[in-house]
């Protein structure tokens, strides 16, 4: 079975420093993987080395068995860690937007969502809060039918009950034949969501596991064995 990601020997540098250090994580279909690390790991790097924002790396990756470039654009969805919407724009064209830029967007889809999460269509961005615009985003990221997401710290700007309602969509709506990479620092709030988590540490990952394996391994909860890893 071909694997929707898989990184092989992955190593980034900027400059001298080295962001990533050889390495190694596979995702079969199917994962909801949370990517933990604390800050400077390289999640974010490795996150825009999977979408080919970045591309001048050693090993290698491939996605759905072919390296990141424009052909791989068409089967992930992702959502940066930095505010991605046209401020000038109302949320219905930023959907316009989305539809007349991939093939695999879901028009009724992302409606129900901004409906699910109280948003009217006909506001402009630049009107709507940090949390508000990250429902936006997430609404966006989700209603395209991809093999891949990545989601760099999705949930960091909304509020607690938003959250769940957002978790409870990506639930509902994930679709077993792809596979989810969400980077976090709310291990806590957010780890019900998850099947697997990869705790990256200074370039590398440090443990990958399923979460109810790691529990049953360790005895503990996923924030303590992070804390125990990373220090
Ligand atoms: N453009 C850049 N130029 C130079 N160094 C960079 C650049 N981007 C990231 N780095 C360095 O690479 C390392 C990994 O950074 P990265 O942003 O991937 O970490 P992260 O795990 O996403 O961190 P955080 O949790 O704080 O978002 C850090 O040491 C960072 O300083």
């Amino acid at each position: 079975m071909e694997n929707v990601l898989e990184c092989s020997n992955l190593t980034k540098r900027y400059g001298k420093k080295v962001a990533l250090d050889n390495l190694n994580l596979t995702l079969p279909k199917g994962r909801i993987v949370g990517l933990l690390g604390p800050n400077g790991a390289g999640k974010t790097t490795l996150m825009k080395l999977i979408v080919s924002l970045l591309r001048d790396y050693r090993g290698s990756i491939t996605v759905c068995g072919r390296r990141p470039g424009l052909d791989t654009k068409k089967i992930v969805s992702y959502l940066p860690d930095r505010e991605f919407l046209y401020p000038w724009m109302t949320i219905e064209e930023c959907i316009s937007f989305f539809r007349n830029s991939f093939a695999d967007f879901q028009l009724d889809m992302a409606y129900a969502m901004i409906e699910e999460l109280g948003l009217d269509p006909k506001e402009k961005v630049k009107n709507l809060s940090k949390g508000m615009q990250e429902r936006v985003s997430i609404s966006l990221v989700f209603a395209r039918k991809a093999k891949l997401y990545v989601l760099d710290e999705p949930l960091a700007a909304v509020d607690p009950s938003t959250r769940d309602k957002i978790m409870r969509i990506i639930l509902d709506h994930f679709d077993p034949e792809s596979s989810i990479l969400l980077s976090t620092h709310l291990i806590h709030d957010v780890e019900s969501l998850f099947t697997d988590i990869a705790i990256v540490n200074e370039g590398r990952v440090q443990l990958y596991g399923g979460i109810g394996e790691l529990q049953r391994d360790y005895g503990m909860p996923i924030e303590e064995i992070f804390k125990q890893l990373v220090g």
